[in-house]
């Protein structure tokens, strides 16, 4: 097994708010992990961290075997375009149709194409999330759904080896979130990526998850498979599984 991000007693405060105290984690090469907790635990802080939107007080975040804390810029960037990381909002631009959003995230990285090779990209992007048909749409004509899968057509179109997924079926009815479930799964099928989903869906965690962590408190509370977290006779567990 190959480890993709490791992460030791990593460390985040805002002021006097400790978020983060001693998180530690392995993620394996095409392994899914969903990070369960309640609202303002620090989940969406700790995916940030490992990216370096926000800056880690203290610790260590290996991803790729590098540390990320000391990277220099040009290295950080380099990282960044293999850990792919999808928003809440899926966070397309609303004045630009679907292919210039996904366009404009491969000229944003300055990734030099041709512009077969690019409308090619767009449109295989596009496929592998069921919505060929909407590339010439304004954001604004697009439903939720529609939204993040576009969102992770434009994640997938720079081949991350690592998807980054904050809250991918919030917002979303019962049915479309199976269906964006379905995707995270046949992503990782087919590319081999590696995913830290973050999530309260827990039928999602349970459809794409090889293991499971709950926080609390800013650090991991309990840890395992999603049928042995189910089975725990720990309160504060078997209040996610009610
Ligand atoms: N840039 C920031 N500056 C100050 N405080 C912040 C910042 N970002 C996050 N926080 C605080 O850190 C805590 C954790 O926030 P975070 O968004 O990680 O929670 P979460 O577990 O993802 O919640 P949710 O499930 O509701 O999305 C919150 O109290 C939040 O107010």
């Amino acid at each position: 097994m190959e480890t993709v991000i490791e992460i030791k007693h990593l460390e985040k405060s805002f002021d006097q708010l400790a978020v983060l105290t001693d998180i530690n984690l392995k993620l394996e090469r095409g392994e899914n992990l969903a990070i369960l907790g309640k609202s303002g635990t620090g989940k969406s802080v700790l995916t940030k961290c490992i990216v370096r939107l926000v800056q880690a007080d203290k610790g260590e975040i290996l991803v790729l075997g590098n540390d990320i804390l000391k990277m220099d810029d040009e290295q950080l960037n380099e990282t960044r375009k293999k850990v792919g990381y999808l928003f809440q909002g899926g966070a397309l631009y609303d004045s630009m149709t679907v292919r210039q959003n996904l366009e404009f995230q491969i000229r944003r990285t300055q990734m030099e194409k041709k512009k077969k090779e690019l409308r090619e990209l767009v449109e295989e992007s596009l496929e592998n999330v069921g919505l060929a048909d909407a590339i010439n749409k304004m954001p604004a004509e697009l439903s939720g759904g529609m939204k993040k899968r576009i969102g992770l057509a434009r994640t997938l179109i720079l081949k991350p080896q690592i998807i980054l997924y904050d809250e991918p079926t919030t917002g979303l009815d019962p049915v479309t979130s199976g269906e964006i479930s379905e995707l995270i799964l046949q992503v990782q099928e087919k590319y081999n990526t590696s995913s830290i989903i973050i999530t309260h869906d827990m039928k999602c965690a349970k459809m794409t998850a090889n293991q499971l962590k709950i926080m609390k408190d800013g650090k991991f509370y309990a840890e395992g498979t999603f049928s042995q977290l189910s089975e725990s006779d720990d309160q504060e567990v078997k209040a996610y599984f009610s």
